[in-house]
């Protein structure tokens, strides 16, 4: 039976695969093994099957082939894995979307599997679906849906799926409402096309998920996953300063939801986390913050993985920080065009980057540990800059002029420089071709140097400071980070030694101001600082781990968590933890500035060390080594719906309980694991010989960097390793740390006395906003608004004194965990996509006591 043609259809692979055959054996080509094996050609000694070969697979999303936030680096990066598992047997189902379709999808010929499907949509349901190829890694097969087609149908689904309680206004939940049908309908048309196929429907988060209660409504027989990649009440809960993780268990949720008018959504998420046969989450923490909100325990956690670019020379991604660096460089003469009076060379590019959320994302904490930061420079009399990035998309209306005018104003200089550069070079030629040494002023003219002149004059004739955002702001007046910038003015003045460049767009290497992809511009930084209150995993520190770039983050991320087990001493690593768990905000900001404080100690050298070991940590975040986990659902979710004996199930199995204890039981194992080989590698080194030989490494300016046989042999090995490799030098990374963590005596400014992790630490001078009482010289460009507001942020901090008594650890690490609202939190400054709180309306809305069932 011929179920299509290769390269355009989508399960052609029920051709080919043979059941029962192992992952590895099929992966590898060699037919011999049960290895999983790690991109390292390593591993995690694991059986693991191939899905039988009438087994087929959907993620279900909004983010498929359209960029928001997190869930679209989940569906990516794992996507090369998952269509090696999977073949065609996989593929992806979303809204199209006309704006991202052309650059992220390629429309095929459907085969003669999917092709009636395709055309039983449109001439039964009037619901056109574009089938083809998402343009990513492993290029999996795509079903997008538009919406369009059926908004006519909206008011009907609308009153089917939530009379009584239903939002006509809420155009997201509309949208949502739309796609579910849409998706249900179509995985219906797949599974009673195809009876004898057992199908697997993934359903990432509430936007996506409408279909999963369908499904279960009308009996389809598909099992189906739910992952909550965050609980939507839980971060409204954590941006309108509710003391979350200590607070939950008493709150009456459904009313905590009503009152934010999100009530409808959290019921589509509510009832598809207890619809779904398996119930997933990305976190720890975010499972014991579901298990209160959703109701339900999390069977399976799935921690996020990255898919890896593993370099044949290990110290190629070095190279690709200096080379990144230096557009960063280039952008940063332009921006401070006429205040350009720093050294780039003692330069550090720190930054923060993702959806908009103000508080969630630790906006406030990263611009005050900043403010606390410039002060200690300014106080040392440091000459080090520090120039700190927010990427965080807001509503702009284009680049700002002065912004521009700033990157206009440096080409022109250097294409001046180098014309003058090339007249140099023909008269130099000349004189010495004919025998006779040039003179100074024969060689640069007096109509160069009054060329010069005025290129010098016409930059100095900036009338005011660089601008802090770069972007016109469609509300500036209402941004939060600007009004946070404006209270601890911090404005890019002269005297600053740490300025701000706000960008409120993602990146993409067609910017005309920093030409450089996400990826790339985070090579190019030196440091990552995500000290978020609320963040389910966190993807950006976890890709910094694996750009081989430092970050701090907090632990209240499911990534830290998950980090800090897995590692001893994640700090000599390059992951800084600050805790936002048991200390009070205050304290948590001088945690940050003090590591901040003591990275700026650190030498060109040991910046190089410390991003050799970030870097070697990054098999921890392998899909190859965290895809077990989605597997494990699967092959649960086939359990559950399709027992082996009994006909097909049509709800979830009801005891979650035993699963998700398994199934954490499984990630401490793994943890173990890789813990065991780090300490294993680290003893091997201690034994090993210092090598006496040093390999020079590019650290850019055209210099090259003699590296000390520890850091070499960190280069050359592998740090999980795996493949039982005798070179790392692990153990030398913990005694640099140590050494160069702590600030030198002699570096350390007065109001410095201590370390971090000192049990008897004297406070650091506050890092409050108050405390920061520079006045700009010039007006700054955000300076449209008053700047009265200069009280020290006040936090409340309450101990915790209820510690409990419960055994499960999650509770009890977030039980004892007391941080509380800040001052300045405000729910309605939060803003973003549709898991963002700024949707917020303060009106009630009923709820219904018949929908849950
Ligand atoms: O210029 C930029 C800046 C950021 N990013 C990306 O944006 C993503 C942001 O990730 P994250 O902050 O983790 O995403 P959220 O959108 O907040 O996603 C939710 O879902 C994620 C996936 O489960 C979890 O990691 C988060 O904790 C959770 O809040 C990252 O992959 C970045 O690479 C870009 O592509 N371009």
């Amino acid at each position: 039976m011929i179920f299509g043609t290769p390269n355009s259809t989508f399960l052609e692979s029920k051709l080919h695969s043979s059941q029962g055959m192992t992952f590895s054996s099929m992966a590898s080509g060699s037919g011999s093994g049960g290895l999983l094996h790690s991109s390292s050609g390593s591993s995690i000694t694991e059986e693991v099957s191939l899905p039988p070969s009438n087994t087929v697979l959907f993620d279900i999303s909004w983010e498929v082939a359209k960029k928001v936030g997190g869930i679209y680096t989940v569906l990516k990066s794992k996507a090369p894995v998952t269509v090696e598992e999977y073949k065609s047997r996989y593929a992806l189902i979303g809204p199209y979307n006309s704006e991202t379709a052309p650059t992220e999808f390629e429309p095929l010929v459907p085969g003669p599997l999917s092709s009636p499907i395709i055309e039983n949509m449109m001439k039964k349901y009037g619901i056109q679906v574009h089938f083809g190829k998402w343009l990513v890694e492993g290029y999996p097969k795509v079903f997008l849906i538009d919406l369009p087609s059926s908004s006519h149908k909206l008011g009907e689904w609308r009153w089917d799926l939530m009379s009584g309680f239903e939002q006509p206004g809420d155009h997201e939940t509309n949208e949502s409402i739309v796609f579910g049908y849409q998706s249900a309908l179509l995985l219906k048309e797949f599974a009673e096309a195809n009876p004898n196929d057992k199908y697997i429907a993934h359903f990432h988060e509430w936007q996506a998920s409408v279909g999963l209660i369908l499904l279960k409504k009308w009996k389809i027989p598909v099992s189906t996953i739910f992952t909550t990649h965050a609980t939507l009440l839980g971060r409204y809960l954590a941006a309108g300063g509710v003391d979350l993780y200590n607070q939950i268990q008493n709150l009456n949720i459904d009313y905590e939801a009503s009152k934010r008018g999100i009530y409808h959504r959290h019921w589509i998420e509510k009832k598809s986390a207890n619809d779904a046969h398996v119930f997933t989450t990305v976190s720890e923490i975010t499972a014991y913050e579901s298990e209160s909100i959703l109701s339900r325990k999390a069977d399976v956690i799935l921690p996020n993985g990255l898919k890896l670019d593993k370099f044949t020379a290990l110290h190629e991604f070095q190279n690709l920080h200096a080379k990144y660096k230096n557009v960063l460089h280039e952008f940063v003469r332009g921006h401070f065009y006429g205040h350009y009076d720093f050294d780039l060379d003692n330069t550090l590019y720190v930054f923060t980057a993702g959806r908009s959320e103000y508080f969630n994302k630790g906006v406030d904490m990263f611009l005050d540990a900043l403010a606390g930061l410039n002060k200690l420079l300014q106080q040392s009399g440091s000459t080090m800059t520090i120039v700190a990035f927010i990427i965080m998309p807001s509503k702009t209306n284009n680049f700002n002029i002065d912004t521009l005018k700033g990157q206009s104003h440096n080409r022109d200089l250097r294409r001046t420089c180098n014309s003058i550069v090339e007249s140099m070079g023909e008269r130099l030629f000349e004189a010495t071709s004919r025998g006779r040494i040039i003179s100074p002023e024969e060689l640069l003219t007096q109509e160069d140097l009054v060329f010069l002149k005025r290129r010098i004059f016409a930059l100095k004739q900036r009338p005011s400071l660089p601008p802090i955002v770069t972007h016109n702001m469609m509300d500036d007046v209402n941004d939060p980070i600007l009004n946070h910038l404006r209270k601890i003015k911090l404005f890019n003045s002269k005297e600053d030694r740490v300025k701000i460049i706000y960008h409120p767009e993602f990146l993409n290497s067609t910017n005309p101001l920093i030409p450089l992809d996400y990826t790339e511009f985070v090579r190019g930084c030196h440091l990552g600082i995500f000290v978020s209150y609320y963040e389910p995993w966190g993807y950006t520190p976890a890709e910094c781990t694996v750009l081989g770039v430092p970050s701090i983050t907090s632990n209240l991320t499911g990534f830290a968590n998950y980090m800090s087990r897995g590692l001893n001493e994640p700090e000599s690593k390059g992951i800084f933890i600050v805790d936002r768990r048991f200390k009070s905000p205050n304290e948590s900001v001088e945690q940050v500035t003090q590591y901040l404080w003591k990275f700026c100690q650190m030498d060109r050298r040991q910046r190089i060390e410390l991003r050799n070991r970030t870097e070697k940590l990054s098999e921890l975040l392998d899909w190859k080594t965290l895809g077990k986990f989605y597997r494990s659902a699967r092959s649960l979710a086939i359990e559950r719906a399709f027992p082996p004996s009994k006909p097909i199930s049509r709800s979830p199995s009801p005891s979650p309980t035993s699963n998700t204890l398994k199934n954490s039981t499984s990630i401490q194992q793994l943890q173990q694991q890789l813990k065991q080989q780090v300490e294993q590698q680290q003893k091997e080194q201690q034994q090993q010989q210092q090598q006496q030989q040093t390999i020079p490494i590019n650290i850019g300016k055209g210099e090259t960097s003699q590296l000390s046989p520890n850091t070499m042999s960190s280069l050359l090995s592998d740090s999980l390793n795996i493949s039982n490799k005798k070179s790392s030098s692990l153990s030398g990374g913990a005694k640099f740390a140590e050494s160069t963590i702590n600030p030198t005596p002699n570096n350390t400014p007065s109001i410095i006395t201590t370390s971090v992790g000192s049990s008897s630490k004297p406070p650091l001078p506050t890092t409050t906003t108050a405390t920061v009482s520079n006045t700009p010289t010039n007006t700054p460009t955000i300076a449209t608004v008053s700047s009265a507001s200069v009280n020290t942020t006040k936090n409340s901090f309450q101990p915790s004194s209820q510690k409990s008594s419960s055994v499960n650890p999650i509770e009890q690490l977030t039980k004892l965990n007391s941080p509380t609202d800040r001052d300045f939190k405000n729910p309605l400054n939060e803003s973003g996509d549709g898991t963002s709180p700024s949707k917020a309306k303060s009106k009630s809305i009923p709820i219904p006591s018949n929908k849950f069932k």
